[in-house]
């Protein structure tokens, strides 16, 4: 039970407490590791704002636990630095880092309850081995019972409960020492998507209701787009894409986020790609792929999309795709269909056609480009 943060300095007797005024939570700088001579991180620089939820995404193995565990000290950098509260982790003797792990609360993709103990005996377990009296304690579990949803439960064993009930437990159980950073370890992989979702506005909840800073790692998309602000996507050790999500999704920019993003994004469907001819033929249509990519934040006119492309020739289709919304801005991927000349026109002309189509849907899209033509 590692989780199970339980011994004893106050964050009153640190440096810690001094700190917490540190617009950043976290901060990786130049940070490098190694084990033996392989690197699983390599120089990765990042922030985590306080009160933000935090996601690092990336494939098995790319590095997200290591990362995670550099934040608590239970790993320690070959290079560089991690900072928590403007403190040094690396610099940290055994007292400091129980102290610093006081003020971080840790959520686990297989919950670690134990299974002898009640769901109120889970939460309460720290707290008790940190020599609370059994009034506080009880007064602290029931608001934290109350807080995850879980207050008919507190009797209950875990092995009666289901996983997203488990989930709670242990989320309840990484607030009892009122921290100000929650670490999520995979916290919704074992569950389905439906309960997923509970879960993840639970931790919306908390981050926004305690001002609580979450920084959460998982490998899938969904999640980041669920409950994230920011995302850095990790890739081999090394951090190839951060910033908003909103951003992040509008326009990816490495094939890593956009494998990841896959699962997500409107791919082209199978009938039309196997159809797909990549030259021009009379009476074809055009498949335009339009992106929006929500900088803009105006919402995408599909009406003025459809008018520009039927001046410049004949049917119009929407034929796949979406709009998402992701923190306000309007963002996804059409496949637009656009009739070209009829007959007669030469591969030239049609060429001048397409490109026309494409400099037309240009106006009131932030990307386009051909896909090919059925
Ligand atoms: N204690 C260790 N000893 C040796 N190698 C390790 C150790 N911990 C992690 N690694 C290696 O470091 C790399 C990153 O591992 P890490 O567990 O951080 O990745 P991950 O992104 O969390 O993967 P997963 O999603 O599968 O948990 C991997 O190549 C892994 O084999």
């Amino acid at each position: 039970m590692a989780d199970l943060i339980i011994d004893e300095p106050r964050l009153s007797d640190t440096s810690l407490a001094a700190e917490r005024n540190d617009a950043k939570s976290v901060v990786f700088a130049g940070i490098g590791k190694l084990f033996g001579d392989a690197a699983a991180l390599r120089n990765v620089d990042l922030s985590v704002a306080r009160g933000e939820v935090f996601g690092v995404i990336g494939r098995s193995g790319a590095g997200k636990s290591t990362l995670l565990r550099l934040v608590n000290g239970l790993e320690k950098a070959s290079s560089g630095e991690v900072r928590v509260n403007g403190i040094s982790v690396g610099g940290l003797d055994e007292r400091g880092l129980v102290a610093l792990r006081r003020r971080i609360g840790m959520v686990f993709q297989h919950f670690n309850l134990l299974s002898a103990k009640t769901v109120r005996e889970n939460i309460a377990l720290p707290l008790k081995i940190a020599g609370v009296n059994k009034r506080d304690i009880d007064t602290k579990v029931d608001a934290l019972l109350e807080l995850v949803g879980l207050s008919a439960k507190r009797d209950a064993y875990p092995r009666s409960l289901s996983g997203g009930q488990k989930q709670r437990v242990g989320i309840a159980r990484a607030l009892v020492h009122d921290p100000d950073l929650l670490l999520c370890d995979e916290a919704t992989s074992a569950l389905d998507p439906e309960t997923t979702q509970q879960i993840l506005a639970l931790l919306r909840d908390i981050n926004r209701r305690l001002g609580l800073t979450v920084l959460l790692i998982t490998h899938e998309m969904a999640v980041i787009r669920e409950v994230c602000d920011s995302v850095a996507v990790i890739e081999a050790g090394e951090v190839v894409e951060t910033g908003p999500v909103w951003r992040v999704f509008g326009d990816p920019h490495h094939a890593a986020t956009q494998a990841l993003l896959r699962t997500l994004v409107h791919d082209l469907p199978a009938d039309l790609a196997a159809r797909l001819a990549p030259v021009p033929q009379d009476n074809a249509d055009v498949l335009l792929d339009v992106r929006y990519t929500g900088e803009s934040r105006q919402e995408p006119d599909l009406g003025a999309l459809a008018v520009a492309l039927g001046a410049l020739g004949g049917r119009v289709n929407f034929v796949h795709g979406g709009i998402d919304r992701i923190q306000g801005h309007a963002q996804g991927r059409l496949v637009v269909s656009a009739q070209l000349r009829a007959s007669g026109s030469n591969e030239a002309g049609l060429r001048a056609h397409v490109e026309a189509l494409v400099a037309g849907a240009r106006r009131h899209a932030d990307k386009v480009e051909v896909l090919g033509y059925v």
